[in-house]
């Protein structure tokens, strides 16, 4: 069987890399697709992948210099650290599918909170840091993998057990989907939309703050989409609910993958308001402070880090979130599109 399938991976992956007809992307997505689906080629692939770690969720990371970097396992090196634990290969199978490089290397999470978190620090010199340090300290590209590693962990954590017939749910290899042998559901991963919302007037934004973020940090207005909620319908309620105010217009920028708390789906887009009623009726209930900025203001804060913002009478001026949040880019966007705007009437 184990033979078969490495036959077939080697078939598989020459096949993959010679064939000229696709881009390295789309191979590779082929690729990745096809290990979701087949169990007995993903396990293969185990055995040549490598594995990003974690402990309780937070990331193994490792600093060299100033920089913070990622360090990926190869099989070998996770099965010299399972054997010190005298733990058994089957660890392997807890791991999940994560992505692969342009050579089709397969690369796996694998969460092991259950072993002693001292012990791999000293053997692998790093450390397992919460990922809400993490994900602001290493690569871009980084955080986005180790923000959906740990999402994909989170859910499997949590998804253990079917929650109609309350028996275990097995997960496939690659660990895309989980399934309830006794009732026959699958059960898939899942996030939760959310919308972000730069509210304008034109000539002025909209940002607002609660009572638990840290001190001078104002952001874009969001909320979670209701069930059944098309992503305007929760824009132009969101909006509504926190600020009082009604959108007149509304247009999508983009969107991100946000692992805090858990999984949401950012769907971010500017939105303008009716000119009549600029006046803000704040829901205290979910926010602290909400008020209009202008452009000037804007660009100090952007330029402004979170220690800076300090001032000698004790109060904080405005600071923005960083560029991994979404939130930051539909701020820099909104000051392209006010200094766009202004040249063109010059
Ligand atoms: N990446 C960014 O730039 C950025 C910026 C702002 C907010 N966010 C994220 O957006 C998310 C939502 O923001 P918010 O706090 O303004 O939302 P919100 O205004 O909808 O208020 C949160 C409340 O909504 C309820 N709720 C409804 N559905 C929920 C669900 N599926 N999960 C959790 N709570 C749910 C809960 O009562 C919760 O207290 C947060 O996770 C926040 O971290 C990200
Ligand atoms: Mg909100």
């Amino acid at each position: 069987m184990v033979i078969m399938a490495a036959i077939y991976l080697a078939a598989y992956r020459r096949s993959a890399l010679f064939c000229r007809s696709h881009s390295t992307y789309v191979r590779k997505m082929r690729y990745l697709n096809k290990l979701k689906e087949d169990d007995s080629l993903c396990r293969q692939a185990q055995t040549s992948g490598t594995f990003y770690i974690f402990h309780n969720l937070s990331p193994f990371l490792q600093k060299v210099g100033k920089k913070y970097l990622t360090p990926q396992l190869s099989a070998a090196e996770m099965k010299r650290i399972l054997e010190k634990f005298k733990e058994t290969e089957q660890w392997i199978e807890k791991s999940v599918l994560i992505g692969c490089s342009d050579e089709h290397v397969p690369h796996f999470a694998l969460d092991l909170g259950a072993l002693e978190k001292s012990v791999i620090e000293a053997e692998l010199k790093g450390s397992f840091t919460d990922l809400r340090k993490a994900f602001f300290v290493v690569d871009e590209k980084d955080s986005s993998l180790l923000a959906s590693a740990q999402a994909l962990l989170r859910w499997h954590d949590s998804h253990q057990y079917c929650s109609k017939t309350g028996q275990p749910t097995q997960k496939n290899v690659a660990g895309s989907k989980r399934v309830c042998h006794a009732s026959g559901i699958t059960y898939y991963p899942q996030m939760s939309p959310v919308v972000i919302i730069l509210v304008s007037d034109g000539s002025r934004c909209l940002l607002a703050r609660q009572a638990s973020f840290p001190q001078g940090m104002y952001t874009a207005l969001s909320g979670f989409c209701d069930i059944g909620e098309a992503v305007e319908e929760a824009a132009r309620r969101e909006v509504a609910e926190e600020v009082g105010l009604e959108v007149e217009s509304l247009w999508y920028s983009a969107s991100q993958h946000w692992p805090f708390p858990s999984s949401c789906l950012m769907i971010a887009c500017h939105a303008l308001v009716r000119r009549q009623q600029l006046e803000i009726s704040m829901n205290s209930l979910e926010l602290e402070e909400a008020r209009w900025f202008g452009l000037e203001e804007i660009m100090e804060g952007l330029k402004r880090e979170p220690n800076s913002a300090k001032q000698d009478n004790g109060r904080f001026l405005p600071w923005f979130p960083p560029k991994q949040a979404i939130a930051h880019k539909l701020i820099n966007e909104w000051v392209k599109q006010q200094t766009s705007q202004s040249t063109q009437v010059l």
